[in-house]
């Protein structure tokens, strides 16, 4: 299919004319620009132009949605009409933070950077709750520890912690590998940066407060200036900039120094002047300013306590699905360290349990065993401190809950903040977060969970009573029957979900992000896949290949077919079908580029092809519905091969945020097997 230069031009025009484009890229499926001002697009004019499948904006990016095949092309004369450069979609990505305020820009930022650093911190805290079970006093015994009672378990212990607290010790050098890595740095040169601050050779910044006491502080004398010869241990900020400035170092000499230099200049260059900036001036001013930040954010905390905990305890699960939460890691940090605790943490850790406790709840009110076993499973994540799957699964679609988990963790907050409750790690959230809370305040932390469980448990409880029986009376259909029918992940779905030509045609916003926001026609944000083949579906777990059934290949069902023929799901592009052995096809959506792989059968690859025919070659453009390929069942059978064929999504799809399954009896062509969730970066 060819593109004509005047719709291309046309889009030009509509999103505000060449000068309106900062950057543009594209992907298989759409054309993305960060634009100078978002504003100045002409949607109407997008609406008129054939070319333009769709148009949305989401995270400061604007895309245009053109299709796979021709988006190339529609790229090629863009930029022959721009004059404009190529860019990658990192490109784009970087120049669209740009359109953000600077509040979310920091926002985000922060959360990039501790996001990936997660795992470590968590680990730490729950080996230091290990720790502190083992060594506090009161525990186990009165006025003892239990080293104590048990003097042979005390290496034990000192293990346990010197494991435990590498994280924390050396967190540096982990903010500097992913703060660099952020930048677009060298990650290396972030973790040298970061292990420079932790020097052993310094005074550890953990006994800074005593040298200064005594008057013992060891300083360099550079050229007449006293510098602190102190480290960075536990600290953030002052990794944060420093490794800011080393990126920006780095990637100046990377475009000054000729490329046989490069490995004698770049690397020795940005690390000793930024160590230099770092000891004399980067480290000294950020170690005050946190120091400043969280005296504030104490002073705050101590002089109106209640409302505090009641604002972050309420509205901690709020931020939880603005992803915003993540940023107060940073805060935990440096409470942790320049404080000794944190009182932030112990709320994250009872509002996670809030929000669990009333989906819990829901198991109760709601009558569909699968939104039954959706509370149920996803409480018990909540549980344990991921809460995601309790609030978007359930929480959020049927809103009392949330509100209730919120009423809970408020007041449980301000109990807290009232009673000094703070943790001295960021540990495992949820139910075992008392682990990373000082043992002092355990019965005020344990009264605080029980409230946590209690009151959004009994609030969902009664409240989603009432309303289930209100339903009834009336005769209006049950919440609960709503939103299964919402998910659509019907059991035995024995009739087609109503589609709109296959896709699932949707502006609605995915749990608060919108995928349409100010999304045009076509955005599409689900992907319903039709069975290709007729038989039952299950689960992958059936399927006599590990490749298949732990999912390494993707996400999918398996279908036992009951009829040897192949049918398009959607309309698709044959981005593959196997030349030789014929047994398996993959097929890209037209809209969203979503790539599907369909595989007759297991290890048929051994049959060369006997028994299959295939009516479509790979290039070929196809309609939902239309014949792919035929099997001989019995000539699988005969092989010796299982003729159960999984149907993949592949991993590694930007695109695709969750995939859910249908399980049941299915008609090729008609019933839905798959259902794609694609995410708003990415929607096309
Ligand atoms: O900030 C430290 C905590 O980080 C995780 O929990 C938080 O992020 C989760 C993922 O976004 C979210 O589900 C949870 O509600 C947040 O509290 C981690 O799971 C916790 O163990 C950790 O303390």
């Amino acid at each position: 299919m060819s593109v004509r230069r005047e719709d291309v031009e046309k889009i030009v025009e509509a999103i505000g004319g060449k000068d309106n484009i900062e950057v543009a890229t594209h992907c298989v499926t759409r054309l993305r620009f960060s634009l100078v001002d978002e504003s100045k697009v002409d949607k109407q004019a997008l609406d008129d132009n054939e070319l333009a499948k769709g148009y949305f904006s989401t995270q400061g990016q604007f895309q245009v949605i053109i299709g796979p095949g021709i988006v190339d092309k529609a790229y090629e004369e863009l930029i022959a009409i721009t004059g404009g450069q190529r860019a990658t979609k990192e490109d784009v990505k970087s120049a669209a933070i740009k359109h953000k305020s600077p509040v979310q820009q920091v926002i985000k930022t922060l959360s990039d950077i501790f996001i990936p650093l997660l795992p470590a911190l968590v680990t730490a805290g729950l080996l230091l709750g290990i720790n502190n079970l083992l060594t506090g006093n009161d525990i186990f015994f009165a006025g003892q520890s239990l080293i104590q009672v048990y003097p042979q378990w005390a290496d034990f212990a000192a293990i346990v912690n010197t494991i435990a607290s590498t994280a924390f010790t050396f967190l540096p050098a982990l903010v500097g590998w992913s703060a660099a890595t952020r930048f677009g740095g060298s990650p290396l040169l972030g973790v040298i940066l970061g292990l420079i601050l932790v020097n052993p050779g310094l005074l550890s910044a953990y006994d800074y407060a005593n040298a200064v006491n005594e008057g013992t502080v060891p300083t360099w004398n550079l050229f007449g200036l006293q510098i602190n010869a102190v480290g960075y241990q536990g600290q953030v900020l002052p990794m944060l900039a420093a490794a800011y400035v080393l990126v920006m170092i780095e990637k100046w000499l990377n475009r000054k120094v000729p490329d046989s230099l490069k490995l004698l200049v770049v690397a020795p260059v940005a690390l000793l002047v930024t160590g230099f900036l770092a000891f004399v001036v980067i480290g000294p001013v950020t170690f005050a300013l946190g120091n400043w930040l969280t005296a504030g954010v104490v002073w705050l905390f101590a002089t109106v306590p209640w409302l505090g905990g009641l604002l972050y305890g309420g509205l901690y699960a709020p931020l939880v699905i603005t992803g915003m939460h993540h940023t107060f890691l940073a805060v935990d940090l440096q409470l942790i360290n320049s404080t000794g605790g944190t009182f932030l943490w112990p709320m994250l850790a009872l509002s996670n349990i809030a929000q669990g406790a009333a989906a819990l709840a829901m198991m109760f009110v709601i009558r569909t065993q699968k939104m039954k076993s959706l509370s149920g499973t996803t409480s018990l994540t909540a549980f344990l401190g991921v809460t995601e799957p309790a609030v978007f699964g359930v929480n959020v679609r049927y809103k009392y809950p949330l509100f209730m988990g919120m009423l809970g963790s408020a007041t449980a907050g301000v109990l807290l903040t009232m009673n000094n409750v703070r943790a001295f790690a960021v540990g495992v959230g949820g139910l075992p977060g008392f682990l990373a809370i000082n043992v002092e305040k355990w019965t005020i932390f344990f009264i605080g969970m029980g409230i946590c469980l209690v009151v959004p448990f009994v609030g969902t409880l009664l409240y989603g009573k009432v309303v289930t029986r209100k339903q009834s009376d009336s005769g209006e259909a049950a919440e609960e029957d709503l939103a299964e029918r919402d998910v659509k992940t019907v059991e035995n779905a024995k009739s087609p979900i109503p589609n709109t030509g296959n896709a699932v045609v949707s502006h609605a916003s995915r749990s608060g992000s919108s995928a349409g926001g100010t999304a045009g026609r076509d955005a599409v944000n689900v992907l319903d896949v039709l069975a290709p083949i007729r038989g039952n579906v299950v689960l992958l777990d059936n399927v006599p290949d590990p490749a298949f059934a732990e999912k390494q290949m993707g996400e999918g069902i398996a279908i036992e077919p009951s009829e040897g023929k192949l049918f398009a799901p959607f309309d698709a592009t044959v981005a593959h079908v196997i030349d030789k052995s014929k047994h398996a096809v993959i097929l890209e959506h037209s809209m969203t580029g979503v790539q599907i792989l369909v595989h007759v059968g297991i290890d048929t690859v051994g049959l060369k092809g006997e028994g299959f025919k295939v009516h479509v070659a790979t290039g070929d453009q196809v309609k939902e519905g239309q014949l792919l390929l035929e099997f001989d069942m019995e000539k699988i059978k005969a092989g010796g091969y299982p003729t159960i064929s999984p149907v993949i999504i592949p991993a590694g799809q930007d695109i695709v945020e969750r995939v859910e399954e249908v399980l049941g009896s299915a008609e090729a062509g008609k019933t839905p097997v798959l259902r794609v969730h694609l995410s708003s970066e990415g929607v096309t």
